[in-house]
């Protein structure tokens, strides 16, 4: 039988160190996030590969962006007696947004420790948090017949084996979508400063054939010899120009 709101608030106080009656909804207890986070990197420029985990202050916030899987440590530490099993979620407010609680959904009979809440952003937009928000739900259960339970501690902080693997980036839309317009970047670059250099080319192509021309022509026109015809009229003319100035002479001499 799940417990309801007057079991929890005379058992919780013993379970949870941190309990506050304001936090009870419903037949549940609503848990906060701690102060340590971890959130998988975009692979956009600016967000580090090889991030660390976060060291939230109170009040201090961070975003799981869309396409993003995080690890969330409750503030609060709780106790799951041995006949008793608890079952943990994600309030529906922040399922909406397209928060998803991966990490699964109870905590086993004899477990103590805070609880560490992994989530994955399946909704379109990121979801900013920030610590102590309370974004969990817990609820306990009797167990009939239970048998001994084995104590198990819950973790202090967020162990480096858990967050190694995503330190290499999840390919979400989000950041396959910066990758192509890096690309698209770089690619636009490179195209322009090969035009430029082509442009270039062309122009100094163009004026070695201009001045290389010029030079022919004017070369052409030195050492080009007169041309048979024209040398025949020259020497016709000449050759009339001193008969006429002979005869000339000859009619004055006549006169004299
Ligand atoms: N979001 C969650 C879900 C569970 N737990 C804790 C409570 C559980 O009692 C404990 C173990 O959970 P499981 O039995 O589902 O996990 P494993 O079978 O992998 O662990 P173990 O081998 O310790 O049983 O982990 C947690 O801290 N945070």
């Amino acid at each position: 039988m799940f417990w309801g709101s007057k079991r929890l608030a005379r058992e919780l106080p013993k379970l949870i160190p941190s309990y506050d009656a304001i936090r009870l909804d419903g037949a549940a207890y609503r848990l906060s996030v701690g102060e340590e986070v971890y959130v998988s990197p975009t692979g956009q420029p600016g967000d580090l590969r090889n991030k660390a985990k976060t060291q939230l202050t109170p009040g201090m916030g961070f975003t799981v962006p869309p396409g993003q899987f995080g690890f969330i440590l409750t503030e609060e530490e709780i106790e799951v007696p041995a006949e008793a099993l608890a079952l943990i979620s994600i309030r529906a407010s922040y399922k909406f947004a397209g928060l998803v609680n991966v990490s699964g959904f109870h905590v086993d009979p004899g477990f103590k420790g805070k609880l560490l809440f992994s989530v994955f952003n399946a909704g379109p937009n990121a979801v900013h948090l920030s610590r102590n928000e309370e974004c969990f739900l817990i609820w306990y259960a009797d167990l009939t017949e239970a048998g001994p339970a084995q104590t198990k501690i819950g973790y202090a902080n967020i162990p480096s084996h858990l967050t190694g693997p995503l330190a290499a980036g999840i390919q979400s839309f989000a950041g396959l979508e910066s990758k192509i317009s890096e690309t698209e970047k770089k690619l636009t670059d490179r195209v322009t400063t090969l035009e430029r250099e082509q442009a270039v080319l062309k122009w100094g192509f163009g004026l070695a054939a201009g001045v290389l021309l010029t030079l022919g022509l004017k070369q052409c026109g030195i050492d080009r010899p007169p041309e048979p015809a024209n040398s025949a009229i020259v020497a016709n003319v000449s050759q009339s120009a001193t008969n006429t100035t002979g005869a000339g002479q000859n009619s004055l001499t006549n006169a004299n």
